[in-house]
């Protein structure tokens, strides 16, 4: 019998009034795996982390972590999940190894092992040396690690964190992910929601969430897969008229306008700067073009423009 997902939701579903916050989403995330679900702002990766918690109760579809039902999850399989939301309650005025302290005995962490629990986890934020330091003097990449530290205090089996790098430092991000991988060799299941490819690229799978829905979920190389051929950066003095000139060209969708740049979805990026060129030229607008990267935001627009 296959093993049971560490957490599985069935079309899991929450609404607002009109808005369909998170529109049906199913998703089998085995144990062990580091899930991400990206999407920008607004998407409804907060939400679903709350229905995947048990905060939140969904309007339809089913939610499963650890086998238990969320939507009647007692406190058995609610001390097995660790939650680091984006509004992690640290008090500023603790110091750091006050904060452990403190979640410590809302976690009812027996008093034998505590302090080694406590002293464990400073290390493993590299959090030791500013044990002392209350919560609110602290960078913002060590605000995030001890929040971390807070969520692992009782050892959970699956771990959620809502943007847990948002605003953080690159080194201290480093640190963040080194932290994480180190849970996952011991088994801990963690579900990421995150708004940076780059981050996503860390993760073993992915589920790109757009306006509720989940567009793609696979592995990080799968997903870059998806986008055929390439994407063009286009520069020119006037991105709006280049736009207005280009849509005509190229296929409903292809041209996207990114801040001041284009971004040009071409199946053969070679001919497709050809015929860019010679459109904006015969409209006297001068451009330079390079392949890049394709981004999170290609890769969201191009499954839109595939969907129609
Ligand atoms: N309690 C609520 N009442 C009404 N609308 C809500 C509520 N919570 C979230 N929403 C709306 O649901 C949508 C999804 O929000 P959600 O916070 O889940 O997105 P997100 O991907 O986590 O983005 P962010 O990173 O900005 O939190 C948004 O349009 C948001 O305004």
């Amino acid at each position: 019998m296959p093993e049971t997902p560490a957490i599985r939701t069935e079309k899991l579903s929450k609404r607002f009034g009109e808005l369909a916050a998170v529109d049906e989403l199913s998703l089998a995330i085995p144990a062990g795996e580091l899930f991400g679900l990206v999407g920008s702002d607004g998407a409804g990766k907060s939400t679903t982390l709350r229905m995947l918690t048990g905060i939140m109760d969904p309007t339809a579809g089913e939610v499963f972590v650890l086998g238990e039902d969320m939507r009647r999850a007692g406190e058995g399989v609610r001390s097995q999940l660790g939650y680091m939301s984006q509004r992690f309650g640290l008090y500023p005025d603790l110091t750091v190894q006050e904060n452990l302290r403190f979640y410590a005995d809302i976690q009812m962490i027996p008093r034998r092992g505590r302090e080694a629990r406590i002293a464990e986890l400073l290390e493993f934020g590299k959090l030791t040396p500013f044990k002392d330091r209350p919560a609110g003097k602290l960078s913002g990449g060590m605000k995030q690690k001890l929040g971390l530290a807070c969520a692992l205090v009782h050892r959970p089996r699956v771990l959620f964190l809502d943007e847990p790098t948002n605003g953080v430092d690159p080194v201290s991000r480093r640190d963040f992910w080194r932290i994480l991988y180190g849970l996952l060799a011991e088994g801990v299941t963690v579900f990421v929601a995150t708004a940076y490819l780059d981050e996503a690229e860390r993760c073993g799978r992915v589920g790109l969430m757009h306006r509720g829905r989940l567009l793609a979920c696979d592995t990080p190389k799968n997903l870059r897969g998806i986008l055929k051929g390439g994407v063009l950066e286009l520069a020119t003095a006037d991105p709006r008229h280049a736009v207005r000139a280009l849509s005509g060209a190229f296929p409903g969708g292809s041209v996207v306008l990114f801040g001041e740049r284009l971004h040009l979805f071409a199946p053969d990026p070679q001919e497709a700067e050809a015929r860019a060129r010679s459109v904006l030229e015969a409209q006297g607008l001068e451009v330079a073009v390079r392949p890049v990267q394709p981004t999170l935001e290609d890769l969201l627009v191009s499954l839109l423009r595939e969907q129609g």
